[in-house]
């Protein structure tokens, strides 16, 4: 388990102004879990990482991993902690004049590992990633996803309990993408690894996170299990990982007005028929609409067009049926 308790960075920086990175964060991810961390440009994902891996410490707070105060540790116990926790970045970063088996075995020669030990453990991780037979190819002669492999190899060579993961797939195309959540996946089922992702990529987080925080100028604005962030549909998590549709503006015909509706379903359960009649018994009109299964939920989303006259009762009688409704603006 990860725990994060009121965690405050501030920066100051010339001039004598705070930045404030991190405000008062506070956050439990289970262990075994794939947890993404989400937010804009600037809203302090980058400085959380580091703070975890006490690159840097935070200004106040507590960061517990694998039982241990990151803030209090110092020397030996600190580079020993950090072991504990690998790492993989955007960019593998490779060594270019080593090949991929150097590349892994080298935090396994820093951490003075034995050396028969170091070649068994550097075959059984390329064997882990899908690389079996590539340990002798240099760094030039993968494709950007057997690189990235790579980097992930190497990051769980000291056989991490914590994997934290920066941006991994945004340098990716979507197969290799594919390929990546897949084997991040694979670690946490195989091994248990807690695994954390930060990531602009939406998709990242529907397809592999169990749980996710959405963070905002240093704050967190929303966190939960992938299904309690969906199933609070009006939710800007929600909403970011499954969208409303996007209807034209001619496709709204004059006279009426578009309402955005939600819902989540259970698999077996007909609420989407339900809140499809629902909708027609109101004299409305369904524009567009997508459902998507994403863990054990179906999320629907609605646009409506519903005439002007009559938006306010549509909305209420939706509402009053427990569906999400709201008029789009414009
Ligand atoms: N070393 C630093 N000195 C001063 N301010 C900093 C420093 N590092 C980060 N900041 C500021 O802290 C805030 C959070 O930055 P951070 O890099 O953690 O955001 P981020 O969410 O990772 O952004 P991005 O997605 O662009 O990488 C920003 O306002 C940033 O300018």
């Amino acid at each position: 388990m990860i725990e994060l308790i009121d965690v405050s960075k501030v920066y100051q920086i010339a001039g004598g102004t705070d930045v404030v990175a991190l405000d008062d964060v506070s956050l439990t991810i289970k262990k075994g879990a794939i947890h993404g961390i989400v937010g804009q440009s600037g809203a302090g994902k980058s400085t959380l990482i580091r703070c975890l891996t006490a690159l840097e410490r935070p200004t106040s707070g507590s960061i517990i991993v694998n039982g241990q105060d990151m803030t209090a540790l110092r020397g030996t116990a600190l580079r020993q902690a950090r072991r504990n926790i690998g790492m993989v970045f955007q960019q593998p970063n490779l060594l270019d004049n080593r090949t991929a088996g150097a590349n892994v075995a080298y935090p396994l020669h820093i951490a003075k590992a034995d050396k028969n030990k170091i070649s068994r453990r550097v075959d059984e991780l390329l064997d882990l990633v899908g690389l079996a037979g590539r340990g002798n190819s240099y760094p030039s002669q993968l494709s950007g996803g057997q690189q990235q492999r790579v980097g992930i190899a190497r990051g769980m060579a000291t056989n991490p309990p914590v994997l934290l993961c920066d941006e991994p797939t945004s340098a990716l195309d979507a197969g290799s993408t594919a390929q990546i959540l897949d084997l991040l996946r694979e670690l946490r089922d195989t091994a248990g690894v807690t695994v954390i992702i930060i990531t602009h990529e939406m998709g990242v987080v529907t397809e592999v996170c169990d749980s996710v925080t959405l963070l905002q100028r240093g704050q967190v604005v929303q966190n939960g299990t992938l299904d309690e962030v969906l199933a609070d549909t009006d939710s800007p998590l929600s909403e970011s990982l499954i969208p409303p549709p996007s209807v034209d503006d001619a496709d709204v015909r004059p006279g009426t007005v578009l309402v955005d509706v939600a819902f989540t379903s259970q698999p077996g359960v007909p609420t989407g028929a339900t809140v499809l009649n629902l909708i027609a018994s109101l004299g409305a009109d369904v524009t567009a609409g997508r459902f998507e299964s994403v863990g054990s939920l179906q999320v629907g989303r609605l646009a409506v067009s519903v005439p002007q006259y009559h938006v306010e009762s549509v909305v209420a009688e939706l509402q009053r049926n427990d569906v999400s409704a709201r008029r789009r603006s414009a």
